[in-house]
């Protein structure tokens, strides 16, 4: 059965994820992503696991290791395998040059972040639509919060520039994180200096994560209309 995708862009993140997932090697230790990108790239190691390739993986989502799990891909933690080889995850934005990334519009920032900070090799997986001169150009930066006290939280994220929306989900109530925290997306316009921004927003009592990946990226495949490109820290 063909699994070619009728949309253009959901088939350019699938060639992106199926260039990574080629990198998935015997006995490694593999950080799986989340979000529809990554969801190809599991896919994709659910095959190859059933042609009899093994290795084991850390997920961060409770939905990508319900989608390991379908396909038997086995499943381990921290406790027993501190390091991953190589973690693939998609970005929804990357900035050109700098491959800093803004992650989180899905929500699993957090458990991505702490997948990615263990990894000896952080590969991105996105269509060209995601690449950006400066972050913050397309998208909001998802900060992960602690319910209590979030209004001041807000207060502290608004004092330093940013609008800032509580995220909802489909249904109309507040998203809840795996971590059962909320998010409030900040929207903060082109960032110049989004390494500062970090730093400040580290330093906000009550924020748990932020969506700003800084210095992580070892390796961007995009997709593009006309073919694979691969992007190093420049
Ligand atoms: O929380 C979600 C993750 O950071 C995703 O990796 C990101 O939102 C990209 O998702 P997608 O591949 O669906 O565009």
């Amino acid at each position: 059965m063909s699994t070619h995708n009728a949309d253009p862009r959901a088939e350019l993140k699938r060639q992106a994820a199926l260039e990574a997932a080629d990198m998935v090697k015997e006995g490694m230790v593999v950080g799986l992503g989340s979000g529809s990108t990554s969801a190809f790239m599991i896919e994709e190691l659910g095959r190859r696991w059933a042609d009899g390739l093994r290795f084991c993986a850390i997920p961060t989502s409770e939905h990508s290791a319900e989608q390991a799990r379908s396909h038997g891909i086995r499943l381990v933690t921290f406790a027993t395998h501190p390091q991953i080889d190589i973690d693939i995850d998609g970005a929804d934005e990357v900035e050109r040059g700098t491959l800093n990334l803004i992650k989180g519009l899905g929500g699993a920032l957090f458990r991505e972040k702490i997948v990615a900070a263990a990894a000896r090799k952080f590969v991105v997986v996105v269509d060209d639509s995601k690449i950006v001169d400066r972050l913050g150009t397309r998208v909001p930066v998802p900060v992960e919060v602690a319910n209590f006290g979030w209004t001041n939280t807000a207060r502290q994220l608004e004092a330093l520039g940013a609008r800032v929306s509580q995220r909802l989900d489909r249904g109309g109530n507040v998203f809840v994180t795996d971590g059962g925290n909320m998010i409030l997306d900040c929207n903060f316009g082109p960032i110049a200096d989004s390494v500062g921004l970090q730093r400040q927003l580290e330093q906000i009592v009550g924020v748990i994560e932020t969506g700003l990946f800084i210095g992580r990226t070892s390796e961007v495949i995009v997709a593009t209309a006309d073919g694979l490109q691969r992007l190093g820290v420049a």
